[in-house]
C-alpha cells in the first residue's frame, strides 16, 4: 500500500524558473521539526501544459536529488483548472493541496494547509483576508480592485472568505464526488465548494501572506476574467434554479389569479358580461 497522504499539485505554464525553490521549500517546510506533517507522507506533481522551457528537466533534476516530485506534460488541452483537475485525478493522497508554482502561495504555508484536511474538514482554504497577514505591497492596484470585485459576486454561492486564492486543499472522497465540474478558466477552488457542495462547517481557513510572483508572467488575461463572469453564471443557475423556477412559478400564479379577479370585477368569467372594450 503506498505510503502517501498528501498530495500538492501544482499547475505550471512556463515557470522553470519557480520548480526548484518552489519544491526544495516545501520539503524545507515539511522537514521542520514542528511540522505537522512527515515529509515522507507527500508528493508534489507539477501539472505543465508543454512549456518546453526546461521544467521537465529541473523535475528530473530534483527526482534524482531524492524529493518525491512527478510531472504530468499535457499535449492535448491547456488551462489551470482542467490542469488541477488531472492532478487531483492522477494524486495518490487522500488529501490533496492546490498551489501556485510562482511562489505567490509561499511555500512555507504548505504543512499547515495539509494538516487542516481531516474527515471533519473536508475543504481547506488558504485565505489572504485574516488578521495578522498581509497581500505584499507590489501586488497591482488593479489586480486588487479585479480581486474584490470577484470576491463580492461570489458571496452569494459561498460562506468562505477568500475563494479566489487559488491556495485551496480538499479530500479525494469529496473531490471524487463532485459533477458537472468547469474545468475552464481559473476558478476551480469555487466550482469544487458550489458542485461538491461542502458546508461551511466542513472548510478550514488557513490565513496566508500573499506575495508576488517570483519569475516569468501571469497569465491571468481578458479571456480569463470573461470566463469566470460565465462560470459565475452558471453557478448561480447550479445553486439557485429551483429558487429562480420557483419564483417564476409564483409570479405566473399570481398573474393569473390577478388576471381572473379583474375579469370578476368586470362581470365574471362567465360569459354574463362581455367585454365593451
Ligand atoms: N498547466 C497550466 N498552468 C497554468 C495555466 N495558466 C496558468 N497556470 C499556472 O497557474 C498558476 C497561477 O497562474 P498565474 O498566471 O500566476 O495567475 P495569477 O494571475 O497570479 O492568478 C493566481 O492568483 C490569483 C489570486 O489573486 C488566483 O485567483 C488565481 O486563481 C491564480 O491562482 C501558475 O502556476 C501558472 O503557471 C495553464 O494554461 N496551464
Ligand atoms: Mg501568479
Amino acid at each position: 500500500m503506498s505510503s502517501i497522504n498528501y498530495s500538492v499539485v501544482v499547475p505550471a505554464f512556463r515557470e522553470n524558473g519557480n520548480i526548484r525553490p518552489l519544491v526544495t521549500r516545501i520539503f524545507r517546510a515539511l522537514s521542520q521539526v514542528n511540522s505537522p506533517v512527515n515529509p515522507n507522507e507527500v508528493e508534489v506533481i507539477i501539472v505543465d501544459d508543454n512549456s518546453r522551457d526546461g521544467s521537465v528537466e529541473t523535475v528530473e533534476a530534483l527526482r534524482r536529488e531524492g524529493y518525491n516530485v512527478r510531472i504530468i506534460v499535457r499535449t492535448t488541452e491547456r488551462g489551470l483548472s482542467s490542469a488541477v483537475v488531472r492532478g487531483f485525478r492522477e494524486a495518490q493522497g487522500d488529501n490533496m493541496l492546490c498551489m501556485d508554482a510562482d511562489l505567490q502561495h509561499p511555500p512555507e504555508y504548505v504543512p499547515a494547509m495539509l494538516a487542516a484536511l481531516s474527515p471533519n474538514k473536508q475543504f481547506v482554504l488558504g485565505t489572504r483576508y485574516a488578521k495578522g497577514v498581509e497581500i505584499d505591497e507590489g501586488w497591482p492596484l488593479y489586480r486588487r480592485v479585479i480581486s474584490s470585485g470577484a470576491r463580492m459576486l461570489a458571496l452569494p454561492l459561498t460562506s468562505a472568505s477568500d475563494p479566489m486564492s487559488g491556495f485551496f486543499g480538499i479530500r479525494k472522497e469529496t473531490f471524487l464526488k463532485a459533477r458537472q465540474l468547469n474545468s475552464d478558466g481559473f476558478k476551480i477552488a469555487l466550482d469544487l465548494l458550489v458542485k461538491c457542495n461542502i458546508p461551511s462547517e466542513a472548510i478550514a481557513e488557513v490565513p496566508f501572506s500573499f506575495g508576488v510572483r517570483a519569475e516569468g508572467e501571469s497569465k491571468l488575461t481578458g479571456k480569463v476574467m470573461l470566463r469566470y463572469l460565465e462560470q459565475l453564471a452558471e453557478l448561480y443557475w447550479y445553486r439557485f434554479s429551483g429558487l429562480i423556477v420557483f419564483a417564476a412559478l409564483l409570479v405566473l400564479v399570481l398573474f393569473v389569479l390577478m388576471a381572473r379577479a379583474l375579469l370578476n370585477s368586470y362581470g365574471g368569467l362567465d360569459g354574463k358580461a362581455q367585454s365593451k372594450y
